[in-house]
């Protein structure tokens, strides 16, 4: 029996990496040097697993940007706009594909399936492609050299490489998934030559429904691929079960990797019916990559004796349910969070003990480490009893809710009417999404607030002349609906945990999200409860200021539930109720202090969706009435609008009119042609505000491209229903970026009005 990871956390516990990474970018450090931290960075991280006991090194997780980016570019699939780039160093248009460049727009960036990291999308074109550049002979070599072992080798695998690849026509299919062999086998061989003697490759795709031709696919690559290889081969799988385990599990690798924690059941019981190929070896993902919490060692331990029940002969290895780079580094140095919680939280180093643990406890059953399994589950129990957990009221409010909590009193044909006359809302809206620059003096205002250096009454007072100021701002552009900027927020969702009963927030609980950001998930560990008023003062001060409706600003309960590490002894449904029940509270307190316009932002909704269909509608069902339980307690005059960021509207767009909400808006400007299209098909029923410019870009949007926007969707879209906003948030602009866009936007809005 031997331990594994699938892949290490390589930001590094003080995001050594970011830091290296940046500095290079801003030249403050040369090529030489970059390269050498980054090796000593890769080495102190294989030390680490190494000193932790783990069995099996693994090279091939690090990357410079994006492990998918990795490979497109080692495969010379670099799109032809970069083309200008080829003479300088490599590495300029590895950056510029990630980051993109003078003139040239970066690549596509995405969802790596149901996690907050985004990988690099490949493009293909056409191109021809070949092995370049191959950073993981260097990887084995410097593995080899410090510490004498020949490590296993992690790359993605070519099914999942091609599912993840845009671009592909239908005609250039067959030429694309021969070159994809050619080059995969090539890239092996290289391995292999440089004294590889085990290659993971990941098909986290494989977990996905598959149809019969993807099957045969799947098979097509194996067996070109490996044909004629000597090392040995893992196919490993994570995020759920194996699909068509009775076909797949027969491809001709050495070993396979199955999930044991988030497709557990399916797999278990896949293993029971069809048993498991006696040539093979199971790697089996027992410990949760996904989450921060110790694991229950004696379930753990039962679960192994049933796996080993249905796969009698081939060896079990155990391994992450995938790799840690979605959990931080190390909980060392936490002393900011209560005892009570922090001893039962693993991060990816207590994660690898745990598995040298149990790998332990079953070698050696008779020598049975009782202290460490004593004090696992001592500090799980501590948890589980500890009185954040044991808020009746919480409990009892949410067993007690009845379906009136989740629906409002009328329709929206009635409701919106009412709105309409209350608020006195002219035609076609036009309003913002909630942020306002976050300048160099807002930001310079609170970090001097956070070091002690101002007293908060001077802090906030900073922050209300600034939404002073744009109060005066939206008043000038003459938009309709106002925000008060959101100047006391820096992220989303730690504005109101911080706010709320239930939630701690680590020191250096960092995990990347794209690139070199990371980002630090508050954790979830208690009973949520709201104890008083999150957002009243600052949104009720900028409506003393002006006749125009001022919208309060939330975020949803299923954003804050998916970006947050949430508590593993309720489903996650339940807490994203009491995060419901707790935001209805603060829109009760809102629509109390006379504000009668409350956004409810959801830009997590879609990108918690599970990997399998089966499961969506679980999922969608408590979404929706999460979202219902937060939203629906208000009069039938307060206007509910909710927003999502880059969301495909394709399928979404009867989960999203479940929401019932009064107004979405939504980003359209980038893939607006779609969305026309869609709304012919299926027509929308709510109010919908359309993103009519592209807030990431610093350019300046014409009125005539608006305006055009606006024309096109006036066609499947009724004016009683139109709302005008840019696509997302403003805190990332500049002030000037901002106010000229935005003018722009009225005076589009007003052409329009011309028109009619
Ligand atoms: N209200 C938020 C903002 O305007 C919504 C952001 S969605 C990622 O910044
Ligand atoms: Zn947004």
């Amino acid at each position: 029996m031997k331990t594994a990871v699938i892949g290490y956390p390589y930001i590094g516990q003080n995001r050594e990496w970011k830091r290296i990474t940046e500095a290079f970018w801003k030249e403050q450090l040369s090529l030489g040097s970059f390269e050498q931290e980054m090796k000593n960075l890769r080495i102190a991280q294989l030390q680490q697993q190494q000193d932790l006991g783990l069995d099996i090194l693994t090279v091939g997780d690090f990357t410079y940007y994006d492990r998918m980016l990795d490979l497109a570019f080692m495969f010379n699939m670099i799109p032809s706009r970069y083309d200008h780039l080829s003479l300088q160093h490599h590495l300029t248009a590895y950056f510029a594909m990630a980051r993109g460049a003078e003139n040239v727009v970066a690549s596509e960036m995405t969802k790596w399936f149901n996690t907050n990291y985004h990988y690099i999308v490949p493009e293909y074109e056409g191109q021809q492609l070949a092995l370049q550049h191959n950073v993981y002979a260097q990887y084995i070599q410097e593995a080899i050299e410090t510490f004498g072992i020949i490590p296993r080798v992690t790359i993605i695998g070519p099914f999942t490489f091609y599912k993840l690849t845009k671009g592909i026509g239908q005609e250039q299919k067959q030429h694309y998934i021969q070159q994809l062999v050619m080059v995969y086998k090539e890239l092996l061989q290289s391995l292999e030559a440089s004294g590889a003697t085990s290659i993971q490759l990941e098909e986290p795709s494989l977990t996905k429904d598959l149809t019969s031709e993807e099957i045969a696919l799947v098979q097509h690559f194996y067996h070109q691929v490996l044909n004629g290889l000597t090392v040995e081969t893992i196919c490993t799988t994570y995020f759920e079960a194996l699909s068509d385990y009775e076909t797949l599990i027969d491809l001709p690798v050495d070993g396979f990797g199955l999930d044991f924690v988030h497709g557990k059941n399916e797999n278990l019981a896949a293993l029971k019916k069809f048993g498991f190929p006696k040539d093979k070896v199971l790697y089996a993902g027992i410990i949760n990559g996904r989450d921060i919490w110790r694991a229950e060692l004696q379930k753990q331990l039962a679960l192994i004796a049933e796996i080993r029940s249905y796969v009698p002969f081939s060896p079990i290895y155990l391994q992450t349910s995938c790799s840690l780079q979605h959990v931080p580094v190390t909980t060392a140095g936490e002393d900011g969070i209560v005892p009570e919680l922090l001893n039962a939280l693993a991060f990816a180093n207590e994660k690898i003990t745990e598995l040298q643990m149990i790998k332990g406890k079953i070698l050696q059953p008779e020598v049975p480490h009782i202290q460490a399994f004593l004090e696992s589950e001592k500090a799980i129990r501590t948890l589980a009893l500890h009185e954040s957990r044991k808020k009746k009221a919480v409990h009892a409010q949410v067993n007690e809710l009845t379906p009136e909590a989740f629906k409002r009193t009328d329709n929206y044909d009635k409701r919106s009417k009412l709105q309409r006359a209350f608020l006195q809302l002219p035609d076609y809206p036009t309003t913002t999404i909630g942020s306002f620059p976050q300048s160099a003096e807002v930001k310079k205002n609170r970090s001097l607030w956070r070091k002690g250096e101002i007293t908060t009454t001077e802090y906030e007072a900073f922050n209300a002349n600034e939404t002073a100021r744009w109060i005066a701002i939206q008043e000038q552009l003459g938009l309709d609906v106002f925000v008060h900027g959101e100047f006391e927020r820096t992220d989303m969702v730690e504005f109101f945990g911080e706010k709320l009963n239930g939630f701690a927030f680590t020191k250096n609980g960092w995990v990347v999200s794209y690139g070199s950001r990371c980002v630090k998930p508050p954790i979830i560990y208690g009973d949520v409860e709201w104890i008083e008023p999150m957002t009243v003062k600052e949104v009720s001060a900028a409506q003393l200021l002006t006749e125009k409706p001022v919208k309060g600003m939330l975020t949803g309960p299923v954003t804050i539930l998916n970006w947050s590490f949430v508590r593993n002894d309720l489903a996650r449904s339940e807490v994203a109720y009491q995060i419901g029940l707790a935001l209805r509270e603060e829109v009760r307190a809102l629509e109390n202090a006379g504000i009668n316009i409350i956004q409810v932002d959801e830009p997590a909704l879609k990108e918690g969706m599970p990997i399998r269909k089966s499961l969506h509608k679980a999922y969608i069902d408590a979404s929706v009435a999460a979202f219902k339980l937060a939203t629906s307690g208000v009069r039938e005059t307060t206007q509910i609008h909710t927003h999502m960021c880059y969301c495909e509207f394709n399928d979404f767009i009867d989960v999203i009119e479940a929401l019932d909400a009064d107004v979405i808006s939504i980003e359209t400007s980038r893939s607006h042609g779609e969305l026309i299209k869609v709304l012919k098909e299926t027509p929308y029923g709510l109010g919908i505000g359309l993103g009519v410019y592209d807030i990431h870009s610093p350019r300046i949007p014409t009125v005539e491209e608006m305006a055009t926007i606006i024309e096109n969707s006036k066609k499947v879209i009724a004016k009683e229903q139109f709302w005008i906003n840019p696509d997302c948030g403003l805190k990332t602009r500049t002030e000037q970026e901002t106010i000229a866009s935005l003018k722009n936007m009225v005076a589009a809005k007003e052409r329009l009005k011309q028109l009619n």
